[in-house]
């Protein structure tokens, strides 16, 4: 049975539509990252998911529970760590998690709240207020309340936005244990290489559709080989050059290359057009050149060889 089964969710606001029609099939075990830039649908999917916000049509469920007629037991399967940090200023973290424990019915849960905390290093922490909190605690304390429950689903939305690298890593390592050991885990995240790390299988959304959807190395695959940076000091790319480029920002260039080879004749190009170049790199494709291309809307860039066929030598 699929951990979360979200079959042709549409959702619109006004006069926008947020969603689709979003079909996604998430196995048990799997650690699945669900990627888009600003406004894409992420949270609008996600909130659907936990039950905080109702789709227009379609649906979806947990480990076969539908999570609007069957509220309560897809959310006792669901453990989810929200972008923002609210919390009761009142209690102290241990009250937090307890009281997180009561809402799921579970009395004497604290071995495991303990183990939540040492592995998010809060124990030094456990007495001390919500409020006297830094963000970073607060945040980790959002960790622990989504797992006090040990939920088989495990939904992260930006778990690690403005996060310092001690806790990143005290995350993961402690996610990625309880991936191991068998729960599943959906991730959305900007930071495209914490993804690229973390992630079995990728789907990537825009404006609300699913526009890519596949293991994480399928999707690197699709960019093969390799690509040069180059910082030019001057002027614009010459339109010889335009074919090979995998995306831009302003005078950098990113450009598909196959292997050393290819360099020769794209600095041979830039020579002849008088480009004078400030900074350059062979670089290996990431999923950040995937992510790019894919929201970019470029088609696949040709390869060198049919440039130099059209006379770029
Ligand atoms: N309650 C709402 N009312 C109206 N529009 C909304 C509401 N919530 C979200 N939207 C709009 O729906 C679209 C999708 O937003 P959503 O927050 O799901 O995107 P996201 O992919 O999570 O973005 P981000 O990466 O910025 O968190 C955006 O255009 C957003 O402005």
């Amino acid at each position: 049975m699929a951990a979360i089964q979200i079959t042709n969710v549409k959702k619109r606001y006004q006069s926008l539509q947020a969603l689709g029609g979003v079909s996604l099939t998430i196995e048990e075990g799997e650690f699945f990252g669900l990627l888009g830039p600003n406004g894409a649908g992420k949270t609008t999917l996600i909130s659907i998911i936990a039950g905080l916000n109702r789709s227009d049509s379609g649906t979806v469920t947990i480990h076969g529970h539908d999570v609007v007629s069957d509220y309560r037991a897809a959310r006792r399967k669901l453990g989810v760590v929200p972008q923002e940090l609210v919390f009761d200023p009142f209690f102290t973290v241990r009250e937090t998690l307890r009281m997180q424990s009561g809402y799921f019915g579970l009395r004497n849960n604290d071995k495991w709240i303990d183990e939540v905390m040492e592995n998010l290093d809060l124990t030094n922490k456990a007495d001390t207020n919500m409020r006297a909190l830094s963000g970073g605690m607060k945040r980790r304390v959002l960790v622990a309340q989504a797992l006090v429950h040990k939920p088989p689903v495990i939904v992260l939305d930006e778990p690690t936005a403005g996060v310092d690298v001690e806790l990143r890593q005290t995350l993961w390592q402690f996610i990625s244990r309880l991936n191991r050991e068998g729960h599943t885990v959906v991730l959305t995240t900007h930071y495209l290489e914490e993804a690229q790390e973390q992630c079995d299988r990728i789907a990537m959304l825009k404006l609300g559709k699913v526009v890519a959807l596949d293991s994480t190395s399928a999707l690197i695959k699709q960019i093969s080989g390799s690509q040069l940076l180059v910082h030019l000091a001057n002027g614009g790319l010459p339109a010889a050059l335009q074919p090979l480029v995998l995306h831009a920002d302003g005078n950098k260039f990113a450009l598909r290359v196959n292997d050393y080879p290819d360099v020769e004749p794209i600095l041979a190009t830039l020579r002849q057009a008088g480009a004078v170049i400030e900074d350059m790199q062979l670089q290996q494709a990431d999923l950040e050149d995937v992510f790019l291309q894919i929201m970019g809307g470029e088609t696949a860039p040709a390869k060198v060889g049919e440039v130099c066929a059209e006379g770029v030598k």
